[in-house]
């Protein structure tokens, strides 16, 4: 199979979807991260939209890329002048990019809603290409809408690619503007381009968007038919349903078609470079991405984790590390006993035997149905485990707690918190206010705590979700609360369950710090191991 060229349009396309928003030195972050995992061209912004993708383009010359050719995009002139007099050609050739990339009409509809004539469609897009191409760049011209044009007037939609292929553009990209069409038929019309094209020496290239869930699928089908270019953004990030998900592509190429487009070393960098966009679109990552989401390698269900065990092929189409992602095993009311030893392995606890981890299933479903939910509290389940096979062992106990919140007529409300805890044989009582009443809790434990564990001070919650569980009780429902802490090294979340919210979140931030202790002992032990 002919080598595949990987377009990616996130800085541009992905920055058209909602909420998707780079300053242009996150632009700059972006782009070098994509030329680092080998993406062949980067298409920056559209220089003569706006002043950011303007500012990107100018600090984009002092950044040397390894792989990338930084490219421009645009459209072609504006009907009624000449190329030169375009200032949307004329920003593509200050930006100083190697290659360029204009969009034209491809559908005779579209020409009609321009008000334009498709004899002067025509001449825009040729003698656009030829005026960018005499100005010595490589181009790359987006047939917009190509599909929806060459099903209402497949004549006209092949005029408009013979324009560009006049002007001397080096790719003809097919784009499915609006996300509509399906494989097949996509699959018959560039078989109808290759026929009509024929002898000339334009490679195709492939821009679709998501809006029938298939813009993977239909980018797949179009390498199959001989594309040579594949465009896409990370994450599927892109106006409306968003554009093709190079996080999908990539791998695919590489691993299932025989066309080794990023080297293996790279391929490795994908999840780090998918993790990497979406902090800095501020989005949050999607568990289920395929590939690079956290749950695309996760296993939930007892039989599969069995098979897992003994083959990770029964159950994983490829391996996670191809990627730069990993297995992970979940512990809910559907497993069996592989679930519950691999995952003590993973954490480190030695249940001792066949009959422990039976015993720990059943108890995991009560659990569950009280309303546990253990695959989300890794640091909870550690514990239990630990206090199932009596290896537990208790950085303190917890003597009592109170918690007032007092509401003045004016005043928003406050919270004071008194704990009192026992560490060896020392008791100690502290109090403490907060914004709210786990937050004080939080302040007067970690107060108390202190005197005794000063490591504590590197240890932070970052998350606390609340949920009932059965809404039809009204106020007696049952709440969940879920905690998420974490210090300079580790991510950890623990649980809680009650009628009563306050005791819930006390269990959750018990086993927080519980947690955490527990941590620094064992690795005080394996220091002092060391050290012996
Ligand atoms: C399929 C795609 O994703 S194409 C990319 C779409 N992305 C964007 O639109 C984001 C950046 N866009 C912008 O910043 C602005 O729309 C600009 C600067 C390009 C143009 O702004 P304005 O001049 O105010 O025009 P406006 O946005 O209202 O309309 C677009 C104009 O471009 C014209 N146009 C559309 N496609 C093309 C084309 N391929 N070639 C030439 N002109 C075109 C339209 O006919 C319309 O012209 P009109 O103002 O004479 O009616
Ligand atoms: C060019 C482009 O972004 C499109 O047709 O969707």
């Amino acid at each position: 199979m002919e080598p595949v060229l990987l377009y990616d349009t996130t800085l541009r396309d992905g920055t058209q979807g909602e909420n998707i928003n780079f300053t242009a030195e996150e632009k700059i972050r972006i782009a070098q991260k994509l030329d680092d995992i080998g993406i062949h061209y980067i298409e920056g912004g559209w220089p003569g939209s706006n002043p950011r993708d303007k500012k990107f383009f100018e600090l984009a010359k002092k950044v040397e890329f390894k792989t990338a050719r930084l490219t421009a995009f645009g459209s072609t002139r504006r009907p009624g002048i000449m190329p030169g007099d375009d200032q949307n050609l004329q920003a593509l050739l200050e930006s100083g990019t190697p290659a360029v990339a204009i969009f034209g009409k491809t559908w005779d509809l579209h020409v009609r809603l321009m008000s334009n004539t498709q004899e002067e469609n025509l001449s825009m897009i040729e003698e656009s290409v030829a005026w960018l191409k005499a100005n010595g760049k490589e181009v790359i011209y987006d047939a917009e809408h190509f599909f929806d044009g060459y099903r209402g007037n497949p004549e006209y939609a092949l005029q408009t690619l013979r324009a560009a292929v006049r002007g001397g553009a080096d790719f003809l990209v097919l784009c499915d503007t609006n996300g509509g069409t399906l494989p097949a038929e996509l699959a018959q019309m560039c078989k109808a381009v290759q026929s009509a094209l024929d002898g000339r020496n334009t490679k195709l290239g492939i821009h679709t968007h998501n809006d029938s869930a298939l813009a993977v699928a239909n980018s797949i089908e179009a390498v199959s038919c001989g594309a040579v270019m594949v465009q896409g953004t990370v994450n599927g990030y892109g106006e409306r349903c968003g554009n093709a998900d190079l996080t999908a592509i990539i791998p695919i190429l590489c691993t299932k078609m025989g066309c080794p487009c990023i080297s293996d070393e790279n391929l490795k960098k994908l999840l780090s470079l998918s993790r990497f966009v979406s902090e800095t679109a501020n989005m949050i990552p999607l568990s289920s991405r395929p590939f690079v989401g956290k749950s695309a390698f996760a296993h939930k269900g007892g039989i599969h984790v069995s098979a897992v065990m003994k083959d990770p092929r029964a159950y994983e189409h490829m391996r996670p590390e191809q990627v730069g992602n990993s297995r992970q095993v979940l512990v809910s009311d559907l497993s069996g006993k592989s679930n519950v030893e691999y995952k003590a392995k993973e954490l480190g606890v030695d249940l001792g035997g066949d009959g422990n981890s039976r015993r720990i299933v059943r108890e995991i479903k009560r659990m569950e149905q009280e309303g546990y939910q253990f695959d989300a509290a890794d640091g909870s389940f550690k514990i239990l485990l630990e206090k199932l096979t009596e290896q537990f062992e208790s950085a303190f106990i917890l003597e009592s707690f109170r918690v007032t919140i007092e509401k003045d007529r004016e005043k928003p409300c406050s919270a004071h918190a008194t704990v009192k805890i026992s560490v060896g044989c020392q008791d100690e009582i502290t109090a403490a206010e907060g914004d709210g009443p786990v937050s004080a809790l939080d302040n007067a434990l970690r107060k108390a705590l202190y005197k005794f564990f000063p490591d504590i001070e590197t240890m932070h919650l970052v998350d606390f979700k609340v949920r009932v569980i059965d809404g039809r009780s009204g106020t007696d429902a049952k709440v969940r609360v879920l905690i998420e802490s974490r210090d300079q090294d580790n991510i950890w979340s623990t649980i809680g369950v009650s009628e009563d919210i306050i005791e819930a979140s006390w269990q959750a931030l018990e086993d927080s710090f519980q947690y955490k202790l527990a941590k620094q002992q064992n690795l005080i032990c394996t220091q002092k191991q060391i050290s012996a």
